[in-house]
């Protein structure tokens, strides 16, 4: 009798499975997926999607495979675009189809759909981002210039003071200005609650939300795990999320409508769009609001930790190449004299300093796998099918340490690190956007690092102006040198985080003022403030 059941079993599950498999084929007309590793049953490419450093993986196999790799994880396609033309040619140029953004069950749990880089592709998500696109095109935000300059000149003198803080003092920089820009907020404390409060968010996000990093991501029914199983259960960390998320939504709008009504607001994003509201009635103000407190609450998360990674990679950047400082050094000499700290009407003048900040986004892409994006339609590309619900990530990256899995000579093909682009990709090397007659050669695949379409960074203008500001100051002013536990031995000895954001691990450093003039400039610019 158990041997009959036992058969049925095996007739019955090999029937569905023929069934599953037709229907699946019909569907594709025929056409296969993206190649990608050979999948198991019922948990399909699981394993070979790693929670650490994901990007490298899918670097590696796009070599065996090609530039668009599919994984199969519990019936669900993701597909994986290694290569510029296949991210431009779909996330972009099909944007009506690829727009969208996956359901990501924790973020779900968390009750964090308000934060625009996470929302569905709804009106609620479409107004949010307009507000955005048109509060952080270049002409407005020119208008925050005076006080990018303030912020970048006051990090002197918090690096001067306490150079070991190095982190500390970025993500204030970050921070304060995003808050600033924003909400009209001026930071005073290191340890600024609605700063912390970002940085918890994001990193949280980062830990919880790339690819293979939580289960329940790929077995949602897990999220139903009641809370007094603590050790499998996603609650408490739901709860969790769900408070800081509320936390960075509601406090700083709290901020402003304060200082409006004791007449102490400063000129922010918030303010301008507020008073926009004024001459609305209710209910349209109040949801009007609501959209400014989303997009706003997003920009500050989206903003802080990945500029603020994106600058302690340019300390690294100057640790392994020592000769950029004083190439920069050359060129912000002779454009200041040393009279004075750098501007932003410098920048034309200062083309070296601008490849630099190119070659930081291009080298140690801060965000390698951007935000997954959604097929909401079938489609075919080149010959092979992307189904509807499938989730699409472009990989900006390569492998940071060929080294330690195959010879020097490998390189894998992706896009920032792509060796016919950009040759000896792993080395930093900002000569490489230098045009011959030395004015700066500018390169539309580095912005691949702000993603594609619709979807594309709102914020991209904020950073370029953010980056090289920061950077001109920093490398007016002080020589970055190798710290007491500083190392020769290379790119392998500076580690980069591998979950979420890519993030320098912990290093030493002695940044130190070039001279005593560059001592003045920073006092100087301190008592001016
Ligand atoms: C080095 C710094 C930054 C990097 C590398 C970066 C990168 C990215 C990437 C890859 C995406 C996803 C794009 C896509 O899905 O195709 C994104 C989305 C986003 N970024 Fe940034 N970003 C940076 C800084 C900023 C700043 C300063 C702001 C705001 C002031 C910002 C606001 C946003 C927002 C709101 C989204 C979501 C857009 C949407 O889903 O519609 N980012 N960013």
């Amino acid at each position: 009798m158990p041997v009959v059941s036992l058969t049925s079993a095996l007739v019955l599950v090999s029937s569905l499975a023929a069934f599953f498999a037709i229907r699946d084929y019909q569907r594709r007309r025929g056409l296969p997926y993206p190649p990608g590793p050979r999948s198991l049953p019922l948990i399909g490419n699981l394993l070979d999607i790693p929670k650490k450093f994901p990007w490298l993986s899918f670097t590696r196999l796009s070599e065996k495979h090609g530039d668009v790799l599919s994984f199969h994880v519990f019936g669900k396609v993701i597909v994986v675009l290694n290569s510029f033309k296949a991210s431009k040619d779909l996330l972009e140029r099909r944007c009506d189809i690829y727009s969208d953004r996956p359901v990501i069950p924790i973020i779900d749990m968390m009750k964090w759909e308000w934060i625009v880089g996470f929302s569905r592709n709804t009106e609620s998500w479409h107004l949010a981002r307009k507000l955005l696109d048109r509060s952080l095109r270049p002409a407005t935000i020119a208008v925050y210039r005076p006080l990018l300059q303030t912020k970048a000149h006051d990090l002197l003198t918090r690096v001067l003071a306490n150079p070991d803080e190095l982190e500390a003092h970025l993500n204030h920089l970050s921070g304060s200005l995003i808050l600033a820009v924003g909400y009209g907020y001026e930071v005073k404390e290191s340890n600024d609650r609605k700063v912390n409060a970002a940085v918890k968010l994001v990193h949280l996000a980062g830990e919880t939300a790339a690819p293979g990093a939580l289960l329940v991501n790929d077995l949602p029914f897990l999220r139903y795990i009641p809370e007094w199983l603590p050790w499998f259960s996603y609650k408490p960390l739901a709860r969790q999320g769900y408070d800081i998320g509320q936390e960075v939504l509601h406090r700083p709008m709290e901020f402003v409508r304060e200082t409006i009504l004791n007449g102490t607001a400063q000129p922010s994003l918030a303010l301008e769009n507020l008073q926009e509201t004024e001459k609305l009635e209710e209910p349209e103000r109040e949801k009007a609001e609501a959209v400014i407190a989303r997009a706003l609450g997003s920009m500050y998360l989206a903003g802080t930790d990945t500029t603020s990674s994106s600058l302690m990679s340019f300390f690294v950047a100057a640790l392994l190449r020592p000769e950029i400082q004083t190439m920069a050094q050359e060129e912000l000499d002779a454009v200041t004299r040393r009279e004075r700290l750098p501007t932003f009407e410098d920048r034309p003048r200062l083309p070296f300093v601008d490849a630099i900040c190119q070659e930081v986004i291009r080298w140690r892409p801060v965000t390698p796998l951007g935000l997954p994006h959604l097929s909401s339609e079938d489609d075919v590309y080149e010959g092979l099918f992307i189904p509807k619900g499938a989730m699409v990530i472009p990989n900006a990256w390569c492998d940071i340490y060929p080294m330690l899995f195959y010879s020097a000579s490998t390189f894998y093909r992706a896009i920032l690190h792509d060796p016919d682009m950009y040759p000896e990709p792993d080395t930093f090397k900002p000569e490489r956007f230098i045009n011959p007659n030395g004015s700066l050669r500018e390169d539309p695949v580095v912005t691949s690092i702000f993603g594609f379409g619709k979807r594309i960074c709102p914020g991209r203008h904020l950073v370029d102006d953010m980056l090289f500001i920061a950077i001109a100051s920093l490398l007016s002013v002080f020589d970055i040198k190798k710290g007491a536990n500083g190392t020769d031995g290379g790119p392998d000895m500076y580690p980069f985080t591998g979950t979420g954001l890519s993030i320098p691990c912990p290093f030493t450093h002695s940044t130190i003022p070039r001279d005593r003039r560059a001592e003045e400039l920073i006092t100087a610019s301190a008592k001016a403030q």
